[in-house]
């Protein structure tokens, strides 16, 4: 079902973007279409699973960046929580596409360090850490070294990490582009599987924001997709949906992806996604 995200409302305890553009150093100045964003507006409310599809160049990451307070906007706002972006902080986890993990700390160091940097007790952020091992199936390698794990372990590492300080929102870009389809597969299961768990020492079950090139991927894990377009990076559309729903109430995730629906929504997908990086650039 498409939806307008026109103007952001902070009423939320998600997330509010308000008129948000960035333009990069380097860009023409007087040249709006050679903004990496134009005056986006983008309202997340707590527990989404959100998933930005588009043409390369479209402004995804600098999106998430912003989002993570990586990348400072050029004008417009950003608020989650009813807080003001202004840098990284470890209510937002990020999970990049290259684990990014230390190669000199084994995997529970790693899964701690965050906890460390805050000045967390070694028990502590051993059990914390631990724990999360257990929840991304890792339990028996917290004593590996990062090079001694696949790349389907070192990601389920990488997305620990961002899980270990209980962060309330997660940004994820592209997470698993490097993998192999099988482990793809699995990893998206146990994402939504992590997005769904209970957490009773929270209100509500995680946010997450999520970048992904996969149509099929964005259609399994969305509880929202939204459409960008470059030249400038904007939002075309915003669809609900349901497909990761269906899997976490016991289909399988074959079934699921196989769904007249499923396929339908993806080859909308496919070309609204041509049309826009085709499209007249927009007149600004
Ligand atoms: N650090 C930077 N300096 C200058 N321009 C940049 C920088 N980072 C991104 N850009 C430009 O901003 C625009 C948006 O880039 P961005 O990486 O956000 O897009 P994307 O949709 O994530 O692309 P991809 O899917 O290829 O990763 C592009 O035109 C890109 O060239």
């Amino acid at each position: 079902m498409p939806r307008s995200d026109a103007a952001a409302s902070t009423g939320n305890a998600g997330l509010a973007v308000q008129g948000l553009s960035v333009r990069y150093e380097g860009a023409p100045a007087g040249d709006a279409q050679a903004l990496a964003l134009h005056q986006l507006d983008l309202t997340i409310e707590p527990g989404e699973f959100v998933v930005a599809v588009g043409a390369s160049g479209c402004g995804k990451t600098t999106l998430l960046n912003c989002i993570a307070g990586f990348t400072a906007p050029s004008a417009g706002s950003l608020e989650w929580r009813g807080q003001a972006v202004v840098d990284a902080g470890a209510d937002r986890g990020v999970v990049f596409q290259k684990h990014a993990l230390l190669p000199w700390l084994n995997v529970i160091d790693n899964v701690a360090l965050g906890l460390r940097l805050r000045g967390v007790g070694r028990e502590e952020r051993l059990r914390l850490a631990r724990e999360q091992l257990a929840h991304v199936g890792l339990a028996q390698r917290a004593l590996a070294y990062p090079w001694q794990l696949s790349g389907g372990m070192q990601q389920r590492v990488g997305i620990a990490r961002a899980l270990v300080g209980d962060a309330d929102l997660l940004l994820m870009d592209e997470p698993l582009g490097a993998l192999d389809v099988f482990t793809r597969e699995a990893l998206q299961e146990l994402i939504l599987r992590l997005w769904a768990a209970e957490r009773p020492q929270a209100a509500a079950r995680r946010t997450v924001f999520f970048i992904t090139h996969d149509v099929e991927e964005a259609l399994f894990l969305a509880s929202r997709i939204i459409v960008m377009a470059p030249r400038p990076g904007r939002i075309t559309e915003s669809l609900d949906v349901d497909f990761g729903r269906r899997y976490l109430s016991g289909q399988s995730a074959r079934a699921v992806k196989s769904l007249p629906e499923f396929i339908a929504m993806r080859e909308h997908l496919m070309a609204a996604i041509a049309q826009a990086s085709q499209a007249e650039v927009l007149s600004v």
